[in-house]
């Protein structure tokens, strides 16, 4: 199948490949009106081209951490951070009208469940046209125009009939693909996609995977790439975050993180996806489960379900520190 390319912006308008469009320094987002700290000391960088993934089990805070970067903190969920910047443009202190006005244009995103985010009584093509009418100043034919370029180049066949229909007549991974081209609409420096492919079956997820793949490669967009499953980011993404109980646990490029898991929560979700050094079952779920954001263990979070901990573990914090190939991690083990 022959695809358009979805990029109209100039060049020269857009981050240098290689450059940071966005930087994350240390991130914390509290729960409850302040009750609870539930992400703590995050910190992180993806370059313009680079895929990078989120992976950690359910209430990690994976979802708080993609919320603080797009502006949408939940009721009673405050973020905080020494530096949050995209393509160089601070956002600390950014009001409202500041972070919608982003959203719409250089910060896209897709999440987990397509339908929700469409209105069902409005021809898909209608929900493209509209960011580009307001955001793009596109007149009405214009508009029409573009949105059908946009579907074609996110893979959907016969795009001026797809134009025209309503959400409840495409299936989920077309509709995923309708959510990433009103994503990529603006001409975003960075896409976040959590959970995008989650309910897509195995097949469909790929070619969703692939397509994210290519927008980067073609747009040089930054992807910020959020799943529990450590299968979907291995060969999708080219650095990895590993978020455990609110914390990064370890953080490095994708290949020498599956090769060789630095952190035992690490090889225990590797094992989970039937990955990593010499895996060969699938483990259904890690056992024991993470403690609440209110009451963190004293030491390592990680400690109370570790084959390895020792007495040490549970004494103190346990510090990120950056071993001489530049990669980190939160482990006693091996230092
Ligand atoms: N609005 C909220 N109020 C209170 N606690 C919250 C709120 N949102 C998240 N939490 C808690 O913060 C922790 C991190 O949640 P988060 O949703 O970021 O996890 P996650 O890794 O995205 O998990 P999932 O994949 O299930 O969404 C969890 O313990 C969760 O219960």
């Amino acid at each position: 199948m022959t695809t358009a390319s979805v990029s109209d912006r100039p060049l020269s308008d857009r981050p240098a490949p290689g450059s940071p469009v966005l930087e994350v320094e240390n991130l914390r987002v509290s729960v409850g009106r302040g009750a609870a700290e539930a992400v703590r000391e995050v910190s992180f960088t993806v370059l313009a081209g680079q895929s990078v993934g989120l992976v950690g089990e359910s209430g990690s805070g994976k979802t708080l951490t993609c919320r603080a970067v797009l502006g949408l903190p939940a009721p009673g969920v405050e973020a905080a951070a020494d530096t949050l910047a995209l393509a160089g443009t601070d956002l600390l202190g950014l009001d409202g009208r500041g972070w919608q006005r982003l959203r719409g244009t250089r910060l896209g995103a897709v999440f987990q469940d397509p339908g929700s985010f469409l209105n069902p009584s409005l021809t898909v093509g209608r929900q493209l046209a509209e960011p580009l009418r307001v955001h793009g100043g596109l007149s009405r034919p214009d508009a029409r125009r573009r949105a059908v370029e946009l579907l074609d180049s996110v893979g959907l066949r016969d795009p001026e009939t797809v134009h025209d229909r309503y959400p409840h007549e495409l299936s989920g991974g077309m509709l995923q693909r309708v959510l990433i081209a009103i994503a990529v609409s603006g001409d975003p420096a960075l896409l976040v996609a959590d959970e995008a492919t989650t309910a897509l079956d195995t097949v469909v997820q790929a070619e969703v995977l692939d397509l994210l793949a290519r927008l980067r490669e073609e747009r040089g967009l930054g992807l910020l790439l959020v799943s529990h499953d450590l299968a979907v980011v291995a060969d999708a993404t080219d650095r990895l975050l590993v978020l455990y109980a609110g914390e990064v646990v370890e953080d490095g490029p994708t290949a020498s993180v599956v090769a060789a898991p630095a952190h035992p929560y690490t090889e225990a979700l590797l094992a989970v996806a039937g990955l990593g050094p010499g895996t060969r079952t699938r483990f259904p779920v890690i056992p024991g489960r993470p403690p609440a954001p209110a009451t963190p263990a004293p030491g390592c979070r990680f400690a109370p379900r570790c084959a390895y901990a020792t007495p040490d573990c549970t004494l103190a914090p346990i510090p990120l520190t950056t071993g001489p190939d530049g990669r980190k991690v939160r482990c006693l083990k091996g230092s």
